[in-house]
């Protein structure tokens, strides 16, 4: 039998808080950047219920503690089915705001992939593939953590975009532990990024590459993205991947 559910934090007008989100403006941002911020898309309580959740082992599929594999320090937890309302209602409204983008860039780089409009078609390409488990996780960050610079990839199948939701307040409840992006251009050094998050701002980013408009044509660069150390408090952060993994 599963456990109880109905406890964990609900969906109540997050579909309509993701509509009313400038995809116009989030559009031309990661184009013109490989990363965008979604101001405000949580509210306080969504984000302390989440960071809560840390705690309740049922919630879960697996836990990673990040110092065992050499991804930096702190820890982290995938979501098991059935995902909490909240992060699926994220996960499935967000995805279709997200498809142009990413089916430009996919043609842009010459690739042959396309993205379905629907989250559940893409799901179904995935687990056809073997990728069944779901990737939403939960990350929680003390003092002198941080996380190594890593591409999220899971498999034959990635959505080229995700999103991080900052469960924290920086400065009240964390000192450092800036959100961290890295472009590796060919043939040029790495063009490092810090994006500024506020409790509940989401970052939406590339998750292997993305295409950038050179002066001689198109050309695609490789982006990476990581967590500075935190100097000091507690951090969680929320993340959304939309491809699922083998
Ligand atoms: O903690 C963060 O801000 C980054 C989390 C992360 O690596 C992810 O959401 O994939
Ligand atoms: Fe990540």
């Amino acid at each position: 039998m599963s456990a109880r559910r109905d406890d964990v934090p609900t969906a109540s007008g997050v579909d309509e808080r993701v509509a009313a989100a400038d995809w116009a403006r989030v559009s031309q941002d990661l184009d013109a950047q490989g990363c965008a911020v979604i101001e405000g898309l949580l509210a306080r309580t969504e984000c302390n219920d989440l960071a809560a959740l840390y705690a309740r082992d049922e919630l879960f599929r697996s836990r990673v503690v990040m110092e065992r594999h050499g991804f930096g320090r702190g820890e982290y937890k995938y979501f098991a089915h059935p995902l909490p309302a909240l992060i699926a209602s994220l996960r499935t409204s967000i995805y279709p705001r997200l498809v142009p983008v990413a089916n430009r860039w996919s043609a842009a780089m010459g690739l042959e992939v396309q993205y379905p409009e629907e989250h559940a078609r893409f799901v179904e390409r995935c687990h056809a593939a073997g990728q069944v488990q779901p990737t939403p996780l939960l990350l929680q960050y003390g003092e002198g953590d941080y996380n190594c610079l890593h591409q999220d990839l899971y498999g034959e199948h990635v959505f080229p975009l995700q999103v991080a939701v900052l469960l924290s307040e920086p400065e009240r409840d964390f000192a450092g532990g800036e959100l961290v992006m890295t472009e590796q251009r060919p043939r040029m050094q790495s063009r490092p990024m810090v994006v500024p998050l506020r409790q509940g701002d989401a970052a939406v980013f590339a998750v292997r590459h993305r295409p950038v408009q050179g002066t001689r044509g198109m050309y695609r660069v490789n982006v990476r993205h990581g967590v500075s150390r935190v100097r000091s408090g507690h951090r969680h952060t929320v993340g959304i991947i939309f491809h699922d993994a083998a």
